[in-house]
């Protein structure tokens, strides 16, 4: 077993919905097997696997077998697969009908003191009628818990029905709604990063910090994936939930503690706080792309209108570049530049601050403007913290000469001996300990709903289609005058 500093939650039953499907078999029987190896599932935690199709206990445990093969990213270990396989009992049932509920309370029988956590990694546009079976067969009790996978819902009027239904069942305290961004190592380092070094903390504002530059850039394209994404697009994908997340860690004002609701209530502010982006300043603010044919590392690739399953008319942003303005009095006049694409030349997404020059330039001689000081967190790959400064190079010059150079904190030098644990582990583990810290609250899914509709209105109402952008580029042409426009660029 590899130590382990976190605490165990107490005896679940953890009912996993959709457990022979994508996103299972990806990412959350992996995330199980390494919270049991690490000892942070209890030894009376039990996994009900559900699903529709039929299958006996030994086709289940071949499913983690071949799940684990596939997604661990080391070797299985062999006892650790011994303890996780006798948790697992597999359930067939439709969710959507209420007979096959009823098989869980002979299943509780056993332990009937577990707390039952129910993952819905289904379609959410079942996960009402889920909850309604749920209650029909009597298993909801004040501890029961769900935990709801992205997107709820499409704009803020079926996000407001999916949560509806959820809520005639379950208290807000009893909802847990996955942005697995939020559960990523570097993304929680944010908050310690702001709120446990002064250094930043007196910065943090519209005094010191010029402007914000926010880029998740994804090398893959749509994998398969046409028939969800082609209806989401890049900015219900992951502007929606993932960026405004991520916006509201390097925005917000420090919470009163640590508490889930403290951190939520000063999130929500700050998606209150966002300007709106409507027709009236789409074009300046808002641009969206699609990726043509390209190369990607020398490789072609096809277009977005040539993968597999494409409609040759859609107009589905594959990429969005967007300027920020939060109307609050800490970031007044700072923008924040937003931007994500899929087919980009590579996988980063990072944070770079750009701090305002000196009030007075003393190397005016040398430098016409100072370049800037920037903290560039670095949240995937290669995850760290880097600060760009200026330096006087060592020598006996008449001129003092500068160099920018860089105070770079690489998590993977530092942290030698830690194992990066995935989101999803991180998550697991938290709804199984109650704690909703982690997790979306209903207000802030519904505000940045509000606020991307109007954005999605202001496209749709255009006419544009989206600019096309050659695969294994940084998007269409227009992003750079979006920032260019401001007298800035981009980093690249
Ligand atoms: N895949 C991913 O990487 C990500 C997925 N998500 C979200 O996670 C959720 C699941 O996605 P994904 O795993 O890709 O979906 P899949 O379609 O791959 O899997 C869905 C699962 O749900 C089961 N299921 C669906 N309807 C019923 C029903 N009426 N009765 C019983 N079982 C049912 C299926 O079982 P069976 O096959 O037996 O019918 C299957 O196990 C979605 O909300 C998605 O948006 C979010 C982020 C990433
Ligand atoms: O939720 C999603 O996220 C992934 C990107 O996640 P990451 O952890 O690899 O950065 C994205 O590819 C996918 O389209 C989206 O649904």
């Amino acid at each position: 077993m590899t130590h382990f500093t976190g605490s165990v939650a107490k005896p679940c039953d953890f009912v996993l919905f959709g457990t022979v499907g994508d996103l299972a078999r990806r990412k959350l029987i992996p995330s199980l097997y390494q919270l049991d190896k690490a000892g942070l599932l209890h030894s009376g935690t039990r996994i009900f696997g559900v699903a529709r199709r039929e299958m006996s206990q030994e086709e289940y445990q071949q499913v983690i077998r071949s799940s684990l093969g596939e997604f661990l990213k080391e070797e299985v270990d062999k006892d650790t697969l011994t303890r996780l396989l006798a948790r697992c009992t597999y359930v067939a049932m439709d969710f959507t009908q209420p007979e096959g509920y009823e098989q869980f309370h002979a299943l509780r029988q056993a332990q009937p003191d577990n707390v039952m956590v129910n993952y819905f990694a289904t379609p959410p546009s079942i996960y009402g009628v889920i909850c309604r079976c749920l209650k029909t067969a009597g298993l909801i009790e004040p501890a029961t818990r769900v935990v709801l996978e992205k997107p709820i819902g499409h704009d803020l009027e079926s996000s407001r029905v999916i949560n509806d239904q959820v809520a005639e069942f379950f208290a807000e305290n009893q909802i847990y709604r996955i942005d697995h961004y939020l559960g990523k190592e570097t993304v929680q380092n944010l908050v310690a990063l702001r709120f446990a070094n002064s250094l930043f903390a007196s910065k943090w504002d519209n005094r010191t910090i010029d402007h914000v530059q926010i880029t998740v850039a994804e090398e893959v394209g749509i994998e398969g994936r046409w028939d969800y994404f082609d209806k989401a697009g890049q900015m219900r994908d992951m502007i929606q939930n993932h960026l405004l997340q991520v916006l509201s860690l390097v925005a917000m004002d420090p919470p009163v503690n640590l508490d889930a609701d403290s951190i939520r209530d000063e999130k929500v502010k700050v998606l209150k706080s966002l300007r709106p982006i409507d027709s009236n300043n789409v074009f300046e603010t808002a641009v969206r792309g699609q990726y043509s044919a390209g190369f990607l590392k020398g490789s072609p690739v096809p277009g977005y209108l040539e993968e597999e399953g494409a409609n040759l008319d859609s107009d589905t942003e594959t990429f969005a570049a967007l300027r920020v303005d939060i109307d609050n009095w800490r970031w007044s006049g700072v923008p924040f530049y937003l931007r994500t694409g899929k087919r980009m030349p590579y996988k980063c997404s990072e944070i770079v601050v750009h701090f305002k020059n000196p009030p007075h330039n003393l190397y005016r001689g040398s430098y016409r403007q100072l370049p800037p000081n920037k903290l560039t967190i670095r949240l995937q790959p290669h995850e760290g913290v880097e600060i760009q400064m200026m330096n006087k190079v060592p020598g006996l010059d008449e001129t003092q000469r500068l160099q920018t150079t860089k105070l770079d904190l690489s998590f993977s030098d530092t942290f030698k001996n830690e194992r990066v644990a995935d989101a999803y582990e991180r998550l697991l583990l938290e709804c199984m300990l109650g704690n909703q810290s982690l997790f979306v609250r209903r207000d802030e899914v519904e505000q940045a709903w509000k606020w991307c509709d109007s954005i999605l209105a202001a496209w749709a109402g255009s006419h544009e289609p989206p600019k096309a952008y050659p695969a294994g580029t940084w998007g269409p042409v227009a992003s750079v005058a979006l920032i260019t426009r401001d007298g800035r660029s981009w980093d690249e």
